[in-house]
């Protein structure tokens, strides 16, 4: 099933990029999307046309005579079926992204949840892409030893403007990780020699900090401000990734951060004016950086205006070849097999929860109680704990393929249980998942196990940015603003970050964003009186990802620290049945196949 995407902007007139000396595109959180997004046409380009558009905007920054830089700032895995159908997964997924002319690239905690992906990303990818692959906090032992996942920082001089430049590549203080590699705290690694000397290099015009990092995070703040200690008034570029949203922070008058949303929906374009070479002329106002930024719907028609081709020049051969292969893989891999047909849309947080048309609804209403079985203990009522982050976009009504089940729930989580487990603390459960005062709270956030915040600002213009710094009525450092006209709007992203709220290139209707559940509770099996008649136990059924924190809730409850661990729990139903498994089962045997 191939939905043809039609023209995503119609109507849609695109205001121009402001280019500067130093140019970035910037991309994040791609999760395996890089097939493009086939049922959304104003996110419907691929690999191969981003692979065009870089080309072109490398061609017009030579044009220009000015610097160009493509980052990456990782979860480049899992969320989709050309990487998680693929056996070893994202065999395909590192074979297309090689053909990417990226300039600077990281690790983000999906390259680190799957002992298997973390080596293939060590084997494959940070020998393919050198010293351009930064990962400053990240270690590997697969050969007995501990060494660097990647290259810790790399020095460069840019080749129009001559800019000296040293990157950076940070990964949040993550602790989900697979035991091959570790995660080194990011305050441990600012402390360590080699940073410390290469903050004090003064032949530097630039620091460049790619960072699987939310741009509004504690982490992010101690790279700023160790840079910063060292580096009174050199020029500071992040760009961050992790929460999948479109954001931008002002730091001070010569740092901000850019994040750029995620899952190929996203580009984010940032350029810089005023910086000052070591050796070149100084800046005639004393060394303002002049910063702006955009968010590029990731689609042709976007790519076409902002690459100066139109329709007709836009294919490279290079661009052209990716998506070929592309579809090739996603034949091979069977991705667009009819499983059934979605009765409705069902969507993570564009509508609340609960309610009738959320995703989480119906999987505690009605596809877990009926899916997540165990011939043994069918009998026994039993509570089932899913954490929220482990569904990752929307249902629609329609076409649900083979590939639909790992867009929604991709993980190779499998159900464990502890058996018979009294009512009275069993019911406790939930609210020690998600009350944000319970310790859940901060351990989750450690294993990237916190939904990805998807906050679409509202877009009330007498709001004023967020994060303004105190007394500075302008957003600190100077922008380039543009006017704003008039456009035929369609449902998107609606961003307002600390330049305001004109950085979405195509101007969306805003939509309300509804909270998602940290933790989701499904019941099954329960009597019909328990209300009022309870049961006396219950078997508490839950993904192995949150095992530990399962038996730190249950101890917690009782008061006890050691009246459960992991390893007296047992599995609920087999190794191989994932809930990706369970979903497609379901679809096959309740939602029939003629989609009209
Ligand atoms: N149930 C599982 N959830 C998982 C697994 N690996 C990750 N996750 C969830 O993903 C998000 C983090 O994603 P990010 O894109 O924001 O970094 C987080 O909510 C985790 O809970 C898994 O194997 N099983
Ligand atoms: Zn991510
Ligand atoms: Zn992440």
């Amino acid at each position: 099933i191939q939905p043809q995407a039609k023209n995503p902007v119609d109507g849609q007139e695109f205001r121009d990029l402001e280019w500067g000396q130093l140019n970035f595109l910037h991309t994040t959180d791609n999760h395996g999307w890089h097939g493009g997004h086939l049922q959304e046409p104003q996110y419907s380009a691929d690999l191969g046309d981003y692979i065009s558009f870089v080309s072109h905007m490398r061609r017009r920054a030579h044009e220009k005579d000015v610097d160009f830089l493509v980052v990456d700032t990782g979860d480049r895995s899992e969320g989709n079926g050309l990487w998680d159908a693929s056996d070893p997964k994202g065999m395909y997924t590192r074979r297309i992204l090689q053909q990417l002319d990226v300039d600077i690239l990281t690790t983000g905690n999906h390259e680190l949840y799957n002992g298997t992906t973390a080596l293939n990303e060590h084997l494959e990818m940070v020998p393919f892409f050198g010293d351009r692959y930064l990962s400053s906090n990240i270690d590997i032992n697969w050969r007995g030893e501990w060494e660097p996942f990647a290259n810790r920082s790399l020095k460069f001089v840019t080749p129009k403007m001559g800019f000296n430049v040293t990157a950076f590549g940070f990964l949040f203080n993550f602790t989900g990780n697979h035991p091959i590699t570790r995660v080194k705290p990011v305050a441990t690694v600012l402390e360590e020699q080699w940073f410390k000397d290469a903050i004090a290099d003064k032949e530097v015009d630039l620091f460049l900090v790619a960072a699987h990092i939310d741009v509004h995070t504690l982490e992010l703040q101690q790279i700023h401000d160790a840079i910063r200690a060292a580096n009174p008034e050199t020029p500071i570029q992040i760009f961050g990734g992790h929460s999948h949203i479109r954001d931008f922070k002002v730091f001070d008058e010569k740092s901000t951060a850019l994040e750029s949303g995620r899952y190929c929906e996203t580009v984010g374009f940032l350029s810089l004016d005023g910086l000052a070479p070591e050796h070149g002329p100084k800046p005639k106002d004393g060394g303002a950086i002049t910063t702006f930024r955009r968010y590029i719907d990731f689609n042709r028609p976007g790519f076409q205006h902002h690459s100066g081709t139109g329709g007709a020049n836009f294919d490279t051969p290079e661009g052209l070849s990716m998506s070929k292969e592309i579809t090739s893989y996603r034949q091979l891999l069977d991705l667009n097999r009819l499983i059934g047909c979605a009765p409705q849309d069902f969507s993570l947080m564009k509508d609340p929860f609960p309610g009738p048309h959320n995703w989480y609804s119906y999987l505690a209403e009605t596809i877990l109680p009926e899916m997540v079985r165990n011939p043994m203990r069918d009998s026994h009522p039993r509570m089932i704990f899913i954490n929220g982050g482990s569904q990752r976009f929307d249902v629609f009504k329609g076409p649900f393929t083979y590939d639909t089940s790992f867009l929604v729930s991709p993980f190779t989580s499998r159900f464990m249980y502890a058996k018979d487990v009294e009512w009275n603390v069993a019911t406790q459960l939930l609210d020690y998942f998600n009350n944000d005062a319970s310790p859940y709270s901060a351990s989750a956030r450690a294993k990237g196990d916190l939904p990805p915040l998807d906050k679409h600002a509202d877009y009330d213009d007498a709001k004023q940015p967020r994060n303004v710094m105190p007394g500075a009525q302008i957003p600190l450092g100077r922008r380039k603003k543009q006017k704003q006209k008039k456009r035929t709007l369609v449902k998107g992203y609606t961003t307002n970050d600390d330049f305001g709220h004109d950085g979405d290139d195509t101007v969306h209707e805003y939509f309300e964003k509804y909270p998602t559940p940290k933790v989701l509770q499904s019941n099954a099996s329960f009597p019909a009186d328990y209300a009022t008649n309870p049961p006396p136990v219950v078997d508490v059924v839950f993904f192995d990802f949150i095992a530990e924190n399962v038996a730190d809730g249950l101890n917690a409850i009782v008061s006890r620290p050691d009246a459960w661990s992991r390893d007296m729990f047992e599995m609920y139903m087999g190794r191989e049945d994932t809930l990706t498994k369970l979903i497609l089962e379901f679809a096959a045997k309740e939602w029939g196949r003629d989609c009209v």
